[in-house]
């Protein structure tokens, strides 16, 4: 059959509005066949690697898939918590306090979060909302800066699953968030955090994950994206140009990336005198591996080996309370029109009007 199977339909129950958040993926365990696993869904991607199949695949399994995992797998040890992948933990915790924030407010919102690549899928969310009777359902991809590599390979997912349903809900997406300002206020609020136990670096290096800089050229807003999310940051916390910077990490493959790359700019901000360094990623909605071992462990190494005194990783917004309430009030105001409110039950008055209407019926016969 061409598509799934519709979830039990109840004539008059109250309609829901749902949740979908939805970061990249992580694997299941830290280990060389769980990465494998892992890294073949996500690089078999063609919005990730843009290299014609034909090319790409002999080069994916011939090569990456057997030295990659184990490697990849080392790193993922050191960073695993007794709750799993940090990705994985702070996806689903993001959900959670969402959800609290809803329940507080009475709205009728169902919250869930998904995967790109490994579990929960994308479409095992989407059929649990529409099962939970979510007709209408807003997806959240956890990316601030909107890039063709990740957000739309989410919304790609999203119509892959809409192909096989007979009855769609009604569906929006949040393209971006880089410079909504609830956005903007909870990195400030983090960094001040920080400020507060640690004290003030000499300088605050805002490090982004890394795209091919061939993406720039054709078109993707990625690049200006990190760019503004930089500069409202730097206005919110009144740092001037010389106390912040922007560079690019998590360079994949021989070609050229965005630069500034992060390691060589750590090198430098150090030979420049910087003694005291923080470094924050407002790219990456949860800390994962890209934050916790390529900046706070591989980066610091980095920045000591060149002269530096003190590094911080300044933790990523993770379940920050101003974070989550700058996703409840993104969530507002792109539901707008839909009803958070639970559908209406009847009235006192009308219910006395029904039994009024009935019993005249029932005298009639
Ligand atoms: C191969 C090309 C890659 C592109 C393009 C890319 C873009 C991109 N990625 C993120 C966010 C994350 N990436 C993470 C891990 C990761 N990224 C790549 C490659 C590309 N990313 C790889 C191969 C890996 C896996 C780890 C490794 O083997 O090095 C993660 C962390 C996942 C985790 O489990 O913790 C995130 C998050 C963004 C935002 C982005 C483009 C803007
Ligand atoms: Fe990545
Ligand atoms: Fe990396």
């Amino acid at each position: 059959m061409r598509y799934a199977p519709e979830p039990e339909y109840r004539h008059g129950r109250a309609t829901r509005t749902g949740v979908l958040l939805v970061n990249l993926g992580t694997p299941d365990a830290p280990t060389a066949p769980a990465v494998r696993r892992y890294l073949a869904q996500f690089l078999s991607d063609p919005r990730v690697v843009e290299i014609p199949a034909a090319l790409w695949k002999p080069i994916l399994h011939g090569i990456i898939l057997r030295v990659r995992p184990a490697k990849s797998a080392a790193k993922y040890a050191s960073i695993w918590t007794p709750e799993g992948s940090p990705l994985a933990l702070w996806t689903r915790r993001q959900a959670e306090e969402l959800q609290r924030l809803a329940d507080a407010a009475g709205e009728a919102l169902t919250v869930r979060h998904a995967m790109r690549y490994g579990q929960p899928s994308i479409a095992t969310g989407l059929d649990a909302l529409k099962a939970e009777g979510c007709e209408r359902i807003l997806v959240v991809p956890m990316y601030p800066q909107y890039s063709g590599t990740t957000t739309a390979s989410v919304m790609d997912d999203v119509h892959r699953w809409q192909l096989v349903q007979r009855t769609l809900p009604e569906i929006r997406w949040v393209r971006q968030h880089h410079d909504e300002p609830a956005y903007i206020d909870a990195l400030a609020a983090r960094v001040r955090d920080h400020w507060a136990r640690e004290g003030r670096g000499d300088h605050l290096l805002l490090s982004f994950h890394g795209v091919p800089e061939r993406t720039l050229h054709l078109g993707d807003p990625y690049h200006c994206h990190c760019y503004k999310t930089q500069r409202l940051l730097a206005e919110r916390l009144g740092l001037t140009a010389d106390q912040i910077s922007l560079s690019f990490q998590s360079r994949f493959g021989k070609a050229k990336w965005l630069e500034p790359y992060t390691e060589p700019t750590l090198q430098a901000l150090a030979k420049k005198g910087v003694k005291h360094l923080q470094v924050f990623c407002p790219g990456f909605a949860a800390d994962c591996l890209e934050t916790l071992e390529e900046i706070a462990i591989e980066g610091s190494h980095v920045f000591l080996q060149a002269g530096g005194q003190r590094f911080e990783h300044i933790p990523c917004l993770n379940d920050h309370p101003a974070w989550i309430a700058a996703l409840q009030a993104i969530v507002r105001r792109h539901s707008a029109g839909w009803p958070l409110q639970p559908a209406e039950l009847p009235r006192p008055a009308e219910r006395e009007a029904q039994r009024l209407q009935a019993l005249a019926l029932g005298a009639k016969q």
